[in-house]
């Protein structure tokens, strides 16, 4: 709760601490040196050499919203398994026989996440396939499957499924799968596209499961070769991972008329300022959507933002965004790359979405013009681990948007020194008998501070400035729903101590000045680790 200190202990030691590297804060007051987003630059005019991009997504992307056992609003709290409840008898034999156990997960995720294996993690499959195992279960090379064959493929002891017209060896990821492998094995032996998207469309399966490629699907059609092209003289592989406009093409009218569904990623590279558009969802799929809340899968867009990760020259990691829809809510999601330690707030300003992504020290802002009306309250999500910032906002009009409207990235800039700014207390909640937490909010501007980071609390007592640390907790601690640029303390009351009476004190409306954040904490070195020692001082 509060972070390396006693309450007791005197502040010079607190400021003795010699933390380093504080990366992000920010603050969007007229005399802070942080720079500023221009946000009136029109559509294409924001300046390639600032990293700044300008995107008009059209086409609704689809999907669950994610219900939560941390959440505060019906819909987060609404299951949406209802549409992957499992309709076979062998895979409720297989549920039945092994439970999953609903945790939720330290990384915020809501839906029914397992626990995984110790030595399961993200990272140690990452380790596994740079191992150098055979991960396809056939040396690495690559062939065509038939749904035949593909069927063959069903056991735990020998899993394949297929996705997108790619079949992949399972195998050695299903207990991996934060989902579960029971989970996972619903898809094994088939084409799991459709059950996939309903599930977690937004999961980057080609590069988790890269290693795992086994080949294309091949209808058990003689003319099916055409299609993926398999007796082409290039090295297959290559041809793969990206398939002609062609192949593409008929891959997709392929996959509409099997699913009504249509998956696509473009990306967009600096030489490229395209707008992203794509078809709006058919009449069919928009008046299924509209009939009802449920978050219908039509077709999806994502993209990359031009900012190429450099890290030798410095530069931030790139970003990527997607974006799903139900006829209530929209849900953008900000992908930030693996392990690249995200924080996040976000907020409506003038019906447009604000959203701050911080990065390692690197900062942006991202912008939503709305081809239609969104409100309060938001959601925000941060997926530590993979990297990924979810703002949910609602629809002021319940219905299926065509286009989400105009996409903007502001400059990154790097931001390394912490910053002092009052915040004001939004909610007071009893935790237990010595616990309180307090929800503050900056006055000046949001503050983000990235996992493995915390912040000082400031007090002057008998003009003495005392100072402690403290980690802010995440959601699930408290029934504060409101601003998401929202700091949430939990703070346990020492009698003797010398700021827990006063922060216990606190009531609402009462300012508190805060520093930070500081932590040098990179999710990225723990990359290179294999053991972990946690240290807990009582
Ligand atoms: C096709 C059959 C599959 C089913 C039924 C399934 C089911 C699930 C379920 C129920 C969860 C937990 C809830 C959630 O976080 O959304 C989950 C999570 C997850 N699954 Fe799957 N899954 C499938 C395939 C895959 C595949 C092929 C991959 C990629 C390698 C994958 C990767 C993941 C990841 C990374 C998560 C965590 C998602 C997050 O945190 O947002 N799953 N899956």
């Amino acid at each position: 709760m509060s972070d390396t200190l006693q309450d007791g202990e005197s502040s010079t030691r607190s400021n003795s601490l010699k933390i380093s590297l504080p990366t992000v804060l920010y603050t969007d007051t007229a005399d802070t040196e942080t720079p500023q987003t221009n946000f009136n630059e029109s559509k294409h005019s924001l300046p390639s050499s600032f990293g700044a991009s300008t995107l008009l997504l059209s086409s609704p992307v689809s999907l669950p919203t994610s219900p939560t056992p941390f959440t505060k609003t019906p819909l987060q709290s609404r299951s949406n398994r209802s549409l992957d409840e499992p309709t076979d008898s062998k895979h409720q034999q297989n549920t039945q026989s092994k439970p999953i156990i609903n945790t939720g997960s330290s990384t915020g995720n809501p839906r029914n996440k397992c626990v995984l294996q110790p030595g399961h993690s993200l990272m140690d499959w990452i380790r596994l396939g740079n191992s150098g195992k055979d991960l396809n279960g056939i040396s690495g090379r690559i062939r065509p499957v038939t749904p035949t064959e593909l069927s063959t493929h069903s056991t735990q002891e020998d899993a394949w499924l297929a996705i997108r017209g790619r079949v992949y060896n399972i195998t050695y990821y299903l207990p991996y799968h934060p989902g579960g492998p029971e989970e996972l094995m619903r898809g094994a032996g088939i084409d799991a596209t459709e059950l996939f998207d309903k599930v977690h469309p937004w999961v980057n399966y080609d590069s988790l499961l890269a290693k795992c490629l086994v080949g294309p699907l091949r209808a058990d059609r003689p003319d099916a070769e055409e299609l993926f092209d398999i007796t082409n003289a290039s090295p297959k592989s290559e041809r793969l991972r990206e398939p002609s406009k062609a192949q593409e093409l008929v891959r997709k009218s392929m996959e509409n008329l099997a699913n009504c569904i249509t998956p696509v990623r473009k990306k967009i590279t600096t030489k490229s300022d395209d707008n992203v558009k794509g078809s709006p969802p058919s009449k069919i799929m928009q008046s299924l959507i509209q009939s009802s809340d449920l978050p219908v899968s039509i077709s999806r867009r994502a993209a990359s933002s031009p900012i190429k990760s450099d890290k030798a020259q410095g530069s931030p990691p790139p970003l990527r965004f997607d974006w799903i829809q139900t006829s209530m809510k929209l849900t953008i999601s900000i992908y930030t790359g693996l392990l690249a330690n995200p924080g996040g707030c976000a907020k409506i300003t003038d019906g447009r979405l604000h959203v701050e992504v911080a990065t390692d020290g690197w900062l942006r802002t991202v912008q939503l013009i709305p081809d239609e009306q969104i409100k309060d309250p938001l959601q925000l999500r941060v997926f530590s681990e993979s990297g990924k910032i979810e703002v949910m906002a609602s629809k002021v009009e319940h219905k299926v948007w065509k286009n989400v409207g105009v996409m903007s990235f502001g400059a990154a800039t790097q931001i390394s020194s912490p910053r002092t700014l009052d915040c004001r207390v939004m909610h007071v909640e009893r935790v237990s008998h010595d616990t309180m937490l307090l929800a503050l909010s900056p006055v000046s501007g949001p503050v983000i501070v990235p996992l493995g980071h915390h912040i000082r609390v400031h007090h002057k007592i008998n003009d003495k400035e005392c100072i402690r640390s403290y980690t802010p907790v995440g959601d699930g601690w408290d029934n504060f729903g409101g601003d998401l640029s929202a700091l949430k303390l939990a703070i346990k009351r020492y009698d003797t101590g010398d700021l827990s009476p006063y922060l216990t004190s606190l009531k609402l409306g009462h300012l508190v000045t805060l520093s930070g954040p500081y932590g040098n904490f990179q999710l990225q070195k723990v990359r290179r680790h294999n053991k972990f020692f946690y240290i807990c001082i009582s």
